[in-house]
């Protein structure tokens, strides 16, 4: 039987962030990918949200700039590039470049089938090895509507169906209001359907801060989306206008499709790890601070549970390579940036106010609009806008948290992400230089109100 230095399982961005690693350490290893290498993120996720985000994105921007006006979206052209990028859901030349680099790659479904070694077998084929890194990733959570499963996935979408569409739906349901719900809802909007958004928790992205929520809410007013919000689909049909929500608050909605967004849990299922004595009661992996889950047996990615970002399972693949080729790191997972890629972007990093509350941290809060304080947003458009929120926490005097409503504010969030990351004191902060005239120099007006 063959003995590797590693396995890796799954391959979306955290198996391929690993398998490049130790690969380029001059590690023998061995990946299995039951779909296409690269992953949700890179087929039915990340990629192709941002490039069809992209095109109405450049639209508005165009309408919103003095002497411009805005320029016809070509959804043929758009669509073709997203097929492109997208690699016309093809791995071949993933499979052929890990091959290139050493590795054994086996297009397949792996399966843990023992330890002390580690065994695991894909394709029939078993494999021996010292590490085994799992990185599975994650599915999308199939909510308990009645007539749900009756509908197909012609109408029924999931990420994967909303993300390879071909046409836009007249109408379209989105069930659910985070990250997901709100990046399909604006982007079917944009392109033209007709959209409502149901979303079962009180806000639009309940899990951020309030003020946020707001903003994105009133956005999606201006959009002409149908939020409802504090309900759910209990139930889905069809009837001579097609396909109809019943939502639990008594009203229905007529639709095309019926959009899923609501929330993914780790893929586990027919891991073996039951068989290995890894019990995880069908949820997370539970992995230490190492991203181990057992000696030799590690974790990363969505499958992990933590925060479900390819940036963080690219983290993790950092953690657990620096651990298994010897070198001792421990995650921490402190100023993850958290970013919707919405009109206008949506990004935040920390803890919420109502979190540090809760975390009993000594809360100091401020809110900037933007457009009264800056040069920068009346540069960029001509109805701008924008908002920084800052959270600190007095005793310490660092921020702990903070959120950012407005153009590119993936961009500038960094700013926090590291003051929070690196506690790097108000104070020094305060005494920074920023690049005039740029969305960052909202910072100095933000920390210049945090009552400390
Ligand atoms: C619509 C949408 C948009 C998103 N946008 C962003 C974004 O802009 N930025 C961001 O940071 N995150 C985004 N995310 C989240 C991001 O996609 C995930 O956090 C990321 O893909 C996780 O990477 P992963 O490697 O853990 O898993 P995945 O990307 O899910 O890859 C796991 C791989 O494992 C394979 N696999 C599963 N089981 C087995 C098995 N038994 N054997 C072999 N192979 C197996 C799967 O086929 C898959 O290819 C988005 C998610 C969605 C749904
Ligand atoms: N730009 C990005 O980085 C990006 C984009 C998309 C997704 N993601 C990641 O993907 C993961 C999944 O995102 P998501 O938005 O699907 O999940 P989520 O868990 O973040 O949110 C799901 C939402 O659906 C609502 N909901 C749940 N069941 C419902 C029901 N039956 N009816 C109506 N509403 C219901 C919940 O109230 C919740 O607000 C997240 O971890 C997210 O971070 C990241």
């Amino acid at each position: 039987m063959e003995h590797l230095d590693a396995v890796v399982v799954g391959m979306g961005p955290g198996g391929e962030a690993v398998a490049s690693r130790l690969l380029a350490e001059g590690r023998h290893v061995a990946v299995a990918e039951a779909d296409l290498i690269g992953g949700e993120c890179g087929y039915y996720a990340c990629i192709p949200t941002k490039v069809l985000l992209r095109g109405p994105e450049a639209q508005r921007e165009a309408d919103g700039v003095a002497g411009l006006s805005r320029p016809e979206l070509d959804w043929e052209a758009l669509r073709s590039y997203r097929d492109g990028m997208i690699r016309h859901l093809d791995d071949s030349a993933q499979v052929d470049g890990y091959r290139d680099l050493g590795a054994r790659v086996f297009k397949g479904r792996a399966r843990l089938v023992g330890r002390d070694p580690w065994r695991v077998v894909v394709n029939g084929t078993e494999l021996q090895a010292d590490h085994v890194v799992l990185a599975t990733g994650s599915e999308p959570v199939v909510p308990p509507i009645a007539g749900l499963a009756e509908l197909g996935p012609d109408v029924v979408w999931t990420n994967r169906e909303a993300t390879t569409l071909t046409a836009i739906p007249e109408r379209a349901v989105v069930v659910g209001g985070s990250a997901v719900g709100v990046e399909l809802g604006q982007f079917l909007a944009e392109l033209g359907s007709r959209v409502t958004v149901v979303q079962r928790g009180p806000r639009l992205l309940d899990r951020e801060d309030e003020r946020l929520c707001a903003l994105v809410s009133e956005q999606f007013e201006r959009d002409g989306i149908d939020v409802r919000t504090g309900t759910q689909v209990s139930a889905v049909g069809r009837d001579a206008h097609g396909v109809v929500a019943h939502l639990d608050d008594g009203t229905r909605v007529e639709t095309d499709v019926v959009v899923l967004a609501s929330g993914r849990r780790p893929r586990v299922e027919g891991l073996g790890l039951d068989e290995v004595g890894v019990d995880t009661g069908g949820g997370a992996v539970a992995v230490d601070d190492r991203c181990r889950l057992a000696p030799g047996l590690w974790a990363v990615g969505d499958l992990t549970g933590q925060a479900m970002f390819t940036h963080v399972a690219s983290y993790q693949a950092r953690v657990v390579t620096d651990n298994l080729l010897g070198t001792d790191h421990r995650a921490d997972y402190t100023g993850v940036p958290r970013v919707v890629f919405s009109h206008p972007e949506v990004a935040a990093v920390g803890l919420t106010q109502e979190q540090a509350r809760g975390a009993g941290v000594d809360v100091v809060a401020s809110e900037v609009d933007l457009t009264e304080e800056l040069a920068r947003p009346w540069t960029f458009e001509t109805e701008p806008q924008g908002r920084l929120g800052l959270v600190a926490d007095r005793a310490s005097g660092v921020l702990v948290g903070a959120w950012a409503f407005g153009p590119l504010s993936s961009e500038w969030i960094h700013t926090a992400a590291l003051a929070v990351r690196a506690r790097i004191p108000v104070s020094t902060l305060r005494r920074s230089i920023f690049q005039f005239p740029t969305f960052s120099q909202g910072y100095l007006a933000a920390l210049d109100r945090l009552e400390m």
